[in-house]
């Protein structure tokens, strides 16, 4: 466990429980005496029958009572306090968690596998992180409590202190054991996922169609149960492993025990040292072989919780790092938003290459291009939820990097093609659009189209949605569009207007309406603040109304112009506007 992880951890326990925090602090060096003073009480109470020694009877007797009692309260009391602890941070962990999570203003952590391994470590977890760091002042307990021991021995002959010493092996090799288990379940995170990816397919109606037309439901069951045979086969072998490492550890200790014991017998008998030394030598031996079983769970929690606390770090700093602009986003474009040389991959082979463009204040912006050619990447850098891996992006010749990430969020308003089905009222599903003004919805539901849609519910936008709920109404696809559509119209003063192919399950009669409508509010957003309209479609009777059109293939821009200039040049936005009109004949 790193020094960083520790301080992760522990800093979280001071800052939100600090009296707890420090009882179970200041305990530690407190029950690591303990055992030994028993010990050694046990041997004056022995030596003091013997010898005829009334103080060294008493004096041992009330030592070893002492400090047994004070171990057993105390662990008790460590017990009690750490799950405590663990019940009340854990819970502020989590909900620092998910608050990364949900308001990091990028989102490659939600689409990276490597991240969604990493999330999946921590997510719900911060009880564990909270009580398996705890396991961390139980190692040192235990290890201080081997030093005195060891020390106690070294008292009786030098070749005693060695014994506490192959208490280490055990450790080490308990420590190996432990880091083999989390590697197989950090290796077979994948599975996991992938298979409750599966059982939520098998078990959700939106895939129980094509599932049932298929016959495919018994093969991806089928699927699902062999990932789930790997990763409990993977996890099996470890465990194994990990046992094999663990006894080692523990004959190797037994073994030195018994030659601990031999030896003090025969410095006993020769006169070297009191009879009661031999019961101090059991006793010590027999708690350290106890205290070993504690050492391993506690070194194996210890390990667990480096893990978990290090992917705990590495969201912070992801976190901290993706929210570091803290200019104010203009209040009204003048020049616009600028691409240059703006490279960007998804982690594997490139996917926009060297894009240079620029978007003016005011313009409707086309994005054409088969499908995969990088349109709705281009969209997702604009809005921040990627930064390029080189190149620049800047609004107004200010780098997006530099601004409040928040505030630039305030200023872009959004329908895409995989639009949310927020399980709310259907009314705050529009109203999301624009938290502060949740409930004033009137206006952004009538250009959308959710007017129509709350007309032909229960309870109007009063109306549960989604299936979660028992009394949750389900909407098709074409409404759930219009409740989407209005969403994307609740900002008033957008700087960026993002229609991401919104349309697609609308009726053309509809289609129409909606960009006629947005044709609308983007003249008026052009006038009030130079904001910029970005359309992504594949129809060509919207694309073509646009000031500009960008065509992209593989992630390059092959093209740029006006409708007509594309026309004149004959190349490939001539060439599939040609196609889409013939189709139309
Ligand atoms: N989250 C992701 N992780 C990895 N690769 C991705 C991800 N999203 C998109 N891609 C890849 O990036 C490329 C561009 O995808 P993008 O969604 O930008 O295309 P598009 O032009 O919008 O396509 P469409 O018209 O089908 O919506 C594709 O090759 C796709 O496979």
């Amino acid at each position: 466990m790193r020094f960083a992880e520790i301080r992760t951890v522990l800093s979280a326990c001071l800052r939100h429980r600090p009296a707890r925090t420090w009882l179970l602090i200041a305990m530690t060096p407190l029950l690591a005496i303990a055992p030994g003073l028993t010990a050694l009480g046990l041997q004056w109470v022995v030596d003091g029958v013997l010898t005829g020694s009334r103080p060294l009877l008493v004096g041992g007797a009330l030592a070893a009572a002492a400090a047994g009692a004070f171990g057993l309260a105390g662990n008790r009391v460590v017990q009690v306090q750490a799950g405590l602890l663990a019940g009340e941070v854990g819970p502020e962990l989590d909900k620092e968690i998910i608050r990364w999570i949900a308001t990091m203003p990028t989102t490659s952590h939600l689409e990276e596998t490597a991240s969604l391994h990493r999330i999946e470590q921590i997510r719900g977890l911060g009880q564990r992180i909270v009580s398996f760091g705890v396991s961390g002042l139980v190692t040192v307990q235990i290890v201080l409590w081997l030093g005195i021991t060891a020390v106690l021995l070294a008292r009786i002959h030098p070749v005693l202190v060695v014994l506490p010493l192959f208490a280490v092996p055990s450790m080490l090799l308990s420590r190996v054991a432990s880091g083999k288990i989390e590697a197989t379940r950090a290796e077979t995170a994948e599975h996991n996922r992938a298979q409750q990816h599966l059982f939520a397919m098998i078990t959700e109606s939106a895939s129980a169609k094509e599932l049932r037309l298929g016959r495919s439901g018994a093969h991806i069951a089928g699927i699902a149960r062999h990932l789930r045979g790997q990763r409990d086969a993977a996890l099996w072998r470890s465990t194994l492993a990990v046992s094999g490492l663990t006894l080692t550890g523990s004959l190797l200790f037994v073994a030195a025990f018994i030659g601990a014991l031999h030896l003090t017998v025969r410095l006993a008998l020769a006169g070297d040292v009191s009879p009661g030394t031999l019961l101090l030598v059991a006793t010590l031996g027999g708690q350290i072989r106890g205290q070993l079983e504690l050492l391993i769970f506690a070194v194996s929690n210890v390990v667990r919780s480096a893990g978990m606390a290090r992917q705990h770090l590495w969201l912070r700093d992801l976190y901290q790092s993706a929210t570091t602009g803290t200019k104010p986003s203009p209040v009204r474009l003048r020049d616009g938003i600028t691409l240059s040389g703006v490279n960007f991959s998804y982690g594997g082979p490139p996917v926009l290459h060297d894009i240079d463009l620029h978007l003016a204040a005011g313009q409707t912006v086309a994005l054409v291009g088969d499908h995969g050619s990088g349109k709705t990447t281009l969209v997702k850098l604009l809005c921040g939820f990627y930064r390029p891996a080189t190149g620049t992006i800047t609004v107004d010749g200010e780098s997006l990097d530099e601004l409040d990430p928040a505030g630039w969020r305030n200023r872009i308003t959004a329908a895409f093609q995989d639009l949310s089905r927020f399980p709310f009222l259907a009314g705050e599903s529009v109203g999301v659009g624009d938290l502060p003004r949740i409930h004033d919805i009137a206006d952004a539901a009538e250009r959308g189209g959710a007017a129509q849609v709350f007309d032909r519910l229960p309870q109007g936008d009063q109306t549960q949605l989604g299936k979660s709920f028992s009394d949750g109404v389900e909407l098709s696809g074409g409404q759930w569009q219009k409740i989407a559509l209005s969403r994307a119209f609740m900002r008033s003063t957008p700087l960026l207007a993002v229609l991401d192919e919104p349309t697609a399950a609308l009726d053309a009669a509809s289609e129409y309406e909606v960009y006629q409508r947005y044709a609308a509010a983007a003249r008026r957003w052009q006038q009030e603040t130079g904001g910029i309209t970005l359309l992504v479609s594949h129809r060509f009777a919207t694309i073509r109304m646009a000031d500009l059109i960008v065509v992209l293939d593989h992630g390059h821009i092959i093209e740029q112009g006006t409708h007509a200039e594309l026309i004149e040049r004959a190349g490939r936005y001539a060439h599939l506007y040609g196609l889409q009109a013939a189709a139309y004949q």
